[in-house]
């Protein structure tokens, strides 16, 4: 249920049995509430004076002049203070009256009155009260048990109205508070994206989008250990481009770029999700391949690669090494990457062999 839909009394949890005890804990009893209501039509006869009084006294003092601010709120304010007085000495003090009170708390700290302001005023009032109640009830007994009764009755008034006070204190202490968890709240958000941004940022190899080698031995490692368990092949491809240099010294260094971004994607394309695809530095890329052994390796994986190399640049030509290890024995990390590396080397070194060897054969065939 929201605040709006409930009454004042309602969230002050304030019932008729909590009004009677409260009347208890002055001693208000129904001797005095009789006592009061006896003394309405004296004070119904005074009440022009007892007002005008007032608020004399009142706007003596600049602070609560200044607070009061124009002639249009001292006349709102001067007929609730009638309807006040004239409260006090009906005899009823009901869930009604209590809800009239606990409103001039909320109302109070909405426009500032302090405490001490109000506690003033209350004294203000109780004096002007006292001075009627003295000049015109003869009976000395009944006078002095008047003035008792409207003590007790202004004190019950003043616990009302202090609890509504400090709890629209509290209230907006935990609206406060809500709205500084809320905004931690938000900045722990914000922190953990972005420093999941970051921790991708720096696995990241810029230009390409794959992993960087800075976290190549750590899966190396992991992935290791979980085909040891497993007792799984794992393959590792070392790969690297032919004749980059030939191209950025040709074609540009924009044109090299495009040939390690293209050829990126491309493995990338061809990878299955279980594979980690690193750049591992200038035109050199590695791939972990879990769970497959060489055949498969060269067989199935690198039929992919070719092919998805004609389908999307026609022609980029690389040399691979591609090492397995396991499913029995193992090799640590880095002397996996330093075979697959020699591999890759060795077969590029052939294919240079080979490429001499041919345009040797052709240079002969055209003389
Ligand atoms: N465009 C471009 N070129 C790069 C980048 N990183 C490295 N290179 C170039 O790639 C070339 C790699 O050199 P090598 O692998 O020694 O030589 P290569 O020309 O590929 O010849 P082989 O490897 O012997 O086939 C160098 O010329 C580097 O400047 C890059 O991010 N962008």
């Amino acid at each position: 249920m929201k605040q709006t839909e409930k009454t004042l009394i309602e969230q002050m949890k304030i019932s008729e049995f909590e009004i009677a005890q409260r009347k208890l804990l002055f001693s208000l009893t129904s001797e005095d509430i009789m006592l009061l209501k006896v003394s309405k039509p004296l004070i119904d006869r005074n009440i022009d004076f007892i007002v005008k009084r007032f608020y004399e006294l009142q706007t003596e003092i600049p602070e609560i002049s200044l607070l009061i601010g124009d002639a249009d709120t001292l006349q709102r304010l001067a007929h609730a203070q009638r309807k006040y007085v004239v409260d006090l000495f009906s005899g009823l003090y009901d869930i009604e009256y209590v809800n009239n009170r606990l409103r001039i708390g909320l109302v109070h700290k909405r426009i500032g009155v302090e405490p001490k302001l109000y506690l003033s005023a209350i004294y203000t009032l109780k004096s002007l009260l006292n001075q009627v109640i003295r000049d015109n009830i003869q009976d000395q007994e009944q006078r002095v048990r008047t003035l008792n009764a409207l003590e007790k009755l202004m004190y019950f008034d003043i616990t009302l109205v202090f609890d509504t006070y400090i709890r629209s204190l509290v209230t907006e202490i935990e609206i406060e508070k809500e709205k500084s968890d809320q905004y931690a709240q938000d900045l722990e958000e914000k922190i953990k994206e972005r420093t999941n941004q970051l921790e991708v940022m720096s696995r990241t190899d810029p230009l390409t989008g794959l992993l960087n080698v800075r976290h190549l031995t750590d899966t190396l490692t992991s992935v290791l250990r979980a085909a040891q368990r497993r007792s799984e092949p794992v393959c590792f491809a070392y790969i690297d481009i032919n004749d980059l240099k030939k191209v950025n010294d040709t074609k540009g260094h924009q044109s090299g770029d495009e040939i390690l971004k293209n050829f990126a994607e491309t493995i990338r394309i061809v990878s299955r999700a279980e594979d980690s695809c690193f750049r591992y530095g200038g035109d050199e890329f590695c791939i972990i391949l879990p769970n497959c052994g060489s055949a498969n390796a060269i067989e199935i994986y690198k039929k992919r690669l070719e092919d998805e190399i004609q389908k999307r640049s026609g022609f980029v030509s690389y040399s691979i090494g591609v090492i397995q290890t396991g499913p029995q024995d193992f090799l640590d990390p880095e002397e996996l990457i330093h075979q697959a590396d020699d591999l890759m080397y060795h077969q590029k070194e052939q294919a240079k062999i080979k490429l001499q060897a041919s345009e040797v054969l052709e240079l002969r065939q055209k003389k």
